[in-house]
């Protein structure tokens, strides 16, 4: 590794996998399964906490609850009761063998050979926290499941905003062994790279294929990698 990190920091979209694979297959799927899940669990209490997290004017009832996750996930709105939903909605789709995480082919051998440098993986996604763990621990990769090699997961509820320098700031101090220039955050997205940076961590760019393309600007003040080969 080029760099003297301890902890590497992994968002996911963008990152260890195609954002095509969140948007192609992950929304399309949380989509077609909101309609029987609704229809069968609206008051059930196990789809209490789903619901009664979504603004009381978008909870009134089940169209009012699918118009307003189909406009969120039209925008690609990364709020955190529409992620929590998702995660739930996908749940099934992993258990049954319909989904599975298309890693890049870098990313599970990379995983090894950090765990085999007592390397820690840390991921911070967007994507809730149990998301995180469906996706990781049905993959592509050898092995499948990837759980048993992250030391832990942060999301938008447990740290905060991805582009917000204190949420990086709360997920070094949960882990104070390791100084902020210990850890390399690595992100398809340039402000959340910028966040980390100001919050003392290394921090480069992950170019992968069907990504947004990359100012100018961006490739000169960040380090930009393709794969993690290059670390
Ligand atoms: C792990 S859940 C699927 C990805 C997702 O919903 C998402 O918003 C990913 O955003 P990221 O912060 O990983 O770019
Ligand atoms: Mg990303």
């Amino acid at each position: 590794m080029t760099t003297a990190a301890k902890i590497v920091l992994l968002d996911i979209e963008g990152t260890v996998c195609p954002i095509s694979f969140v948007k192609d297959v992950l929304f399309p799927y949380a989509l077609e399964a909101l309609p029987d899940t609704l229809k069968a669990q609206w008051d059930a209490p196990q789809f209490a906490q789903y619901r009664n997290a979504f603004p009381a004017e978008h909870a009134v009832n089940e169209t009012a609850f699918t118009d307003h996750v189909k406009d969120l996930m039209s925008r690609d709105v990364k709020a955190p009761y529409l992620k929590s939903l998702q995660g739930y909605l996908w749940e099934t789709g992993y258990q049954a063998g319909q989904l599975k995480a298309p890693l890049f082919p870098d990313v599970a051998p990379k995983f090894a050979s950090w765990a085999e440098k007592g390397v820690h993986i840390i991921i911070y996604s967007s994507g809730s926290v149990p998301a995180q763990k469906l996706l990781f621990g049905h993959t592509n990769g050898e092995p499948a499941n990837l759980i048993p090699a992250i030391t832990d997961f942060f999301d938008t509820v447990n740290a905060g905003p991805k582009t917000e320098v204190s949420s990086y700031e709360k997920i070094a101090s949960k882990h104070a062994d390791y100084p902020a220039d210990q850890w390399l955050f690595l992100s398809d997205n340039v402000k959340e790279v910028e966040a980390a940076e100001q919050a003392g961590m290394q921090s480069f760019i992950v170019d992968r294929p069907g990504n947004a393309e990359l100012s100018d600007e961006a490739r000169r003040q960040h380090k930009v990698i393709r794969t993690f080969d290059e670390l």
